[in-house]
């Protein structure tokens, strides 16, 4: 029960309310005392040490009053005299301060989500009820036990009326999503309307939330990795999605090439590369995650990337702008552009695998990734070097929760799938705990020579 001193501010109980949220049901009118005085006196009275721990705090809730006499009432806590300490009773007739009855009125808008869910669900559902949501744009969503689901349709509600940034509510039907990643979700409140907008990093992604995989929960994970690359980086993001990390690391001047094999991911890709005026560094992909690593090292070797240059200063730009004034008309060359002198990107130094049920099983791609056989004529001496081969940061699961044992699980599995063993520098990064005993791992290592030239 909530309560503000004696007065009791919880909404009426209605168990048993299922189907539809009857919002008038949830009123409540409260007697309470008030005291009248002219407007001159209000705030000396409000902030008076006898009176000060009286008057009402209720957020949302007026604490004075205009009367029809032009008088001012400064709502109590309290619903009788005698509440009232003998000693405040007597200052108040001292300031010549009328006492008299009012009622606060409370109603539907006035609750929270919880404290609504608590009058309506049976006792039992109370403790373990949901008391969040996961947000994307304007889409909340939320992921419901089986009992529930009697009052989804009030807890979609409840979220929609309660959160104003919030236009529609979905419930994740199944734990299995499809090949894509993509899980079946059913529309508890507001628009059918899934097209999100959602920034991350400093970037803006569009995407169909029912349509492509989006997880708001990898946003410190994205951050991370993107974090160790630099501009001199050509980055090959094999599993992409929407771009959480292709784009932002392009932003920042890495080169990179992003696949995704759902082709409404592949959509909004190539409409986020747009949207964030990245065109210039990331190039979209519509193919299996094999056959594009495979393809990967040619794509970059036939078509590279031009050097990174930094968005210019707004001095830098005024001062290049005077420059031209003046030499316009003038034999003065055109100074190059930076561009021009630093040499093409045309070597992949990081794959990024964030699939995390089945990346592993691609690892065998990389065998024999830089043989003729793959890349055909291609003199890639010059451009590869056995001392620097790409990184791989492969996302996985395991069961194991201590970090030694999870090390050497995952390096079982990666090490079987590569055909050679993982060099000591490979790292096991903790992710997250994405249920009990599924713990979720980036392994990063450097592919060598033994695999990449493997006939
Ligand atoms: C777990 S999501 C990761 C998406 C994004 N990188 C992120 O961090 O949010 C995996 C992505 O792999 C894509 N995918 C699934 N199977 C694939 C395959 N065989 N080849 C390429 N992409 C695939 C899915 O469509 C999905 O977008």
């Amino acid at each position: 029960m909530s309560r503000r001193g004696n007065l009791d501010v919880s909404p009426p109980i209605h168990r048993g309310m299922k189907d539809r949220l009857d919002k008038d049901l949830f009123k409540k009118s409260i007697p309470v005392l008030g005291v009248k005085v002219t407007p001159e006196k209000v705030h000396n009275i409000m902030k008076s040490e006898p009176l000060r721990s009286h008057v009402l705090d209720l957020p949302k809730v007026t604490k004075v009053l205009h009367a029809p006499d032009g008088q001012r009432i400064i709502v109590l806590r309290v619903s009788s005299e005698s509440e009232l300490s003998p000693e405040t009773q007597e200052f108040l007739r001292s300031e010549s301060a009328e006492l008299v009855k009012h009622t606060v009125d409370l109603d539907y808008d006035y609750w929270s989500v919880e404290e609504i869910l608590d009058a309506i669900l049976p006792e039992e559902l109370i403790a373990e009820a949901p008391r969040g949501y996961a947000g994307c744009g304007h889409i909340a969503h939320i992921n419901l036990n089986k009992e529930y689901l009697p009052y989804k349709h009030i807890i979609g509600q409840l979220i929609l009326d309660k959160i104003p940034t919030i236009k529609t509510v979905v419930n994740k039907t199944e734990n299995i999503g499809n090949q894509f990643r993509v899980f079946p979700m059913e529309l508890l409140a507001g628009e059918p309307n899934y097209e999100v907008t959602h920034h991350e990093q400093g970037c803006k992604f569009v995407f169909d939330f029912s349509k492509v995989y989006w997880n708001s929960r990898l946003g410190t994970e994205h951050e991370r990795l993107v974090n160790l690359f630099t501009p001199n980086d050509v980055v090959a993001d094999v599993f992409a999605g929407v771009g959480p990390f292709a784009i932002p690391a392009s932003k920042r001047g890495s080169a990179v090439l992003a696949n995704d094999l759902n082709p409404e991911s592949f959509k909004y890709l190539q409409r986020n590369i747009e949207g964030n005026k990245v065109s210039r560094y990331a190039r979209a992909f519509n193919e299996d995650g094999r056959v594009f690593i495979r393809k990967s090292v040619s794509l970059a070797y036939d078509r590279p990337f031009p050097s990174y240059i930094p968005p210019k200063s707004q001095s830098e730009r005024k001062k290049e702008a005077k420059v031209q004034r003046h030499a316009r008309g003038t034999n003065v060359p055109k100074p190059s552009s930076p561009e021009n002198r630093a040499p093409p990107r045309r070597r992949i130094t990081q794959y990024v695998m964030n699939l995390p049920d089945s990346a592993i099983t691609f690892l065998d791609a990389f065998r024999g990734l830089l043989s003729p056989e793959n890349v055909g004529k291609r003199d890639l001496s010059g451009v590869y070097d056995k001392a620097s081969l790409p990184m791989v940061h492969c996302y996985c699961f395991t069961k194991e929760f201590e970090e030694d044992k999870a090390a050497a699980d995952i390096r079982q599995r990666v090490e079987e799938k590569l055909g050679a063993p993982l060099d000591e520098k490979a790292s096991f990064h903790h992710v997250r705990s994405v249920a009990p005993n599924k713990e979720m791992f980036c392994v990063s290592f450097r592919l060598s020579p033994e695999v990449v030239l493997a006939s």
